[in-house]
């Protein structure tokens, strides 16, 4: 019989759902002390109307394919702290990395909506997003996936083997920005650009993909976790150095007038782009 490891359950990373953990702590706290029970009444129907809101959102999108769900249950089971103490990854990575259902078929949309046939994803850890991508894209479809991770590459690979979609993706393992200089001195274009790698690197992603055009025209870039926890809205002091980098990265797309831009809180934020000049 083999036994299953439990590895922990994934953590609250973005705003919603740290604010729904804080409000959940803050109602026990109060249920522990003598608090007015009207305190207490408004602080369970915040509770209530928070914690509702991401099972909703699930419950009426659209479920995602078996081979998605599979390749997420995957990535779940993998112990990645102890790849990262073996040496066989060279960061350590977590399965909260991972985008999921909502955002998967939030960009599954977004290539309907684009009729995109290339595609570039910046940053793929286990596949999850880069399948959703696929699924949507046309038999004669494109995507581009850059991921400086051989260990999670394979086990990206493994996944899209199994999957009717995954020979619409090719993998290439190097540093993004290596990679995104390789693209562009062949001249590719892509119709849609999902950026999701090293938040430190987001303004120089953004620059090449601009400055050398990688964008098709009419293109479309999204960028994932713009909302960084909320750390870009709370005080600096508070920021990480992701989260310091994202409030940069923000910053510089506003005063780009290339571009024109809309943030959405979608998961831990997703900034749609598109060049206007
Ligand atoms: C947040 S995860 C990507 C999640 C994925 N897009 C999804 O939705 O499931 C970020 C990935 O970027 C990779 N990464 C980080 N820095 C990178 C770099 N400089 N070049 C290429 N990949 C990088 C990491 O190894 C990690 O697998």
């Amino acid at each position: 019989m083999t036994s299953i490891t439990e590895l922990p359950p994934a953590r609250p990373i973005t705003p919603h759902s740290i604010l729904v953990a804080q409000l959940q702590q803050t109602l026990k706290l109060a249920q522990q002390q003598n608090v007015p029970a009207e305190i207490l009444d408004s602080l369970q129907q915040a509770v209530q109307l928070a914690a509702g809101l991401d099972p909703y959102l699930d419950d009426y999108t659209t479920p995602e394919s078996s081979a998605l769900t599979a390749l997420a249950q995957r990535t779940s089971q993998e112990d990645w702290s102890k790849r990262f103490s073996d040496g066989e990854t060279v960061r350590q990575l977590e399965q909260e990395m991972l985008s999921g259902h909502l955002e998967g078929q939030t960009l599954k949309m977004f290539v309907h909506m684009t009729k995109a046939k290339r595609i570039l994803e910046v940053g793929m850890f286990t596949g999850y997003s880069a399948l959703a991508m696929a699924e949507a894209l046309p038999s004669d479809g494109q995507l581009i996936a850059c991921e400086v991770d051989a260990y999670v590459a394979q086990f990206a690979q493994a996944c899209f083997d199994t999957s009717p979609d995954g020979d619409k993706i090719v993998v290439e393992v190097a540093p993004a920005l290596e990679t995104l200089h390789k693209l562009a001195a062949s001249k590719e274009t892509f119709d849609l650009i999902f950026i999701d790698a090293d938040k430190k690197e987001y303004v120089e992603y953004f620059q090449i993909i601009l400055d050398r055009d990688l964008l098709a025209p009419d293109g479309l870039i999204c960028v994932d976790n713009t909302l960084l926890q909320g750390q870009v809205y709370l005080p600096p002091e508070q920021r990480t150095t992701n989260g310091e980098a994202i409030a940069q990265f923000n910053a510089v797309v506003a005063a780009d007038s290339r571009v024109e831009q809309v943030l959405l809180p979608i998961r831990d934020g997703v900034t749609l782009i598109r060049r206007v000049a």
